[in-house]
């Protein structure tokens, strides 16, 4: 991923300055669009342009298998990946209803799901059939997370050269938010306790279990705060294909929107590999995984969207996409005071 990191520009912050100066030359008092202008500035510098576009979105969902699923960490069975994959090449899944909501072009990569997944439309680009269980043995090599990282930023490559002008990125694993929470408490080295929830919908009895797994694991691995060795260690096939991927996006100056708890934490990792890779995301919402809040005050982030959703998919990210456009269309749309003869 060194060609990729090394592509990353930081953004310019005169655009930034200039993308304010323009907004306080429209028809409406200077501020009163809210955190509106504040995402208009960052898509401004993200494009280093005055005229961002974001349409079409591109939606990626990314789909993987936990080894640690075997310890009853999940409500629901491994196989509800695979099954979900399914519904996903379908367009029955929630992010269907939502991308298609939002016109975006949508694509499906099975970077890990155990079992044999031949399902027409859902791109093949399996590591492994599954993680291994981290509380026994590493997630991954190094090596496998490289290649699911891969993936992930090959994805974005697709969608860009498909017309894309910004990325949605998405998950579905079962397992994955106790891999996310593994992941989160070694990079912020935070107490386990306070950053599991009951992810798809475990019951009281369960998280106390689920923290203590987390908690062996993360003793056992004893893997530091490196963020590659962590991710191969603790992490997951789709965490480390959506690093790749929001590293790409900022690579080509895409505007990505994050999604919920998991993809958060793909990003604090992506942002811990490359700092500069930060300027290029926009987030999504705030999932109710408790561990969000803390993904999310690390990366200094402030949710567009609060639905109390926990869900996954890239659905958070999809529902927030209309601000981004709403954003672009500010800038483009509204006349200046100036042109319209309004006094100031
Ligand atoms: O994105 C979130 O914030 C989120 C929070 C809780 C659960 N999920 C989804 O639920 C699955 C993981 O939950 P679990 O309980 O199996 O770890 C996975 O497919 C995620 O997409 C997603
Ligand atoms: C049904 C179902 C759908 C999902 N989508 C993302 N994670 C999920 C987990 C389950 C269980």
């Amino acid at each position: 991923m060194h060609d990729v990191i090394a592509r990353i520009e930081p953004v310019d912050f005169r655009m930034g300055q200039r993308a304010q100066a323009y907004l306080d030359t429209l028809t409406k008092p200077p501020g009163s669009l809210g955190r509106l202008e504040a995402l208009a500035v960052s898509l401004c510098q993200i494009g280093d342009t005055l005229a961002p576009r974001v349409d079409p979105p591109g939606v990626i969902v990314f789909a993987a298998d936990h080894g640690v699923a075997e310890e009853g960490v999940s409500a629901f069975p491994q196989e509800v990946t695979a099954q979900m994959v399914a519904n996903f090449a379908r367009g029955g899944a929630a992010i269907n209803a939502f991308a298609r909501q939002v016109g975006a072009r949508m694509e499906v990569v099975d970077v890990g799901v155990a079992g044999v997944v031949r399902v027409p439309g859902v791109i093949d680009a399996k590591v492994r059939a599954g993680t291994r269980n981290f509380l026994h043995e590493d997630a991954m090599t190094e090596a496998e997370a490289l290649q699911a990282m891969r993936a992930g930023a090959l994805a974005v490559e697709r969608a860009r050269a498909a017309g894309c002008h910004s990325v949605i990125l998405g998950e579905m694993g079962i397992a994955n938010t106790t891999a996310s929470s593994a992941v989160l408490a070694a990079l912020l080295n935070h107490p386990v306790a306070a950053l599991v929830g009951a992810g798809t919908g475990i019951a009281r009895e369960r998280l106390a279990h689920k923290i203590a797994v987390i908690e062996r694991a993360l003793a056992a691995r004893g893997c530091g705060r490196e963020p590659a060795r962590v991710l191969a260690a603790l992490g997951g096939l789709e965490l480390a294909a959506m690093v790749g991927g929001f590293l790409a996006a900022a690579a080509h100056r895409l505007p990505a929107v994050v999604d919920g708890f998991i993809a958060s934490v793909a990003a604090l990792v992506a942002v811990r590999l490359c700092p500069a890779a930060r300027a290029y995301l926009v987030f999504g919402h705030r999932s109710a995984e408790p561990g969000h809040a803390h993904a999310l005050e690390a990366l200094e982030a402030i949710p567009l969207l609060a639905l109390d959703m926990r869900l996954g998919e890239g659905s958070g990210a999809a529902l927030a996409f209309p601000l981004l456009r709403a954003a672009c269309a500010m800038l483009r749309d509204m006349a200046t005071f100036d042109a319209a003869g309004v006094a100031r």
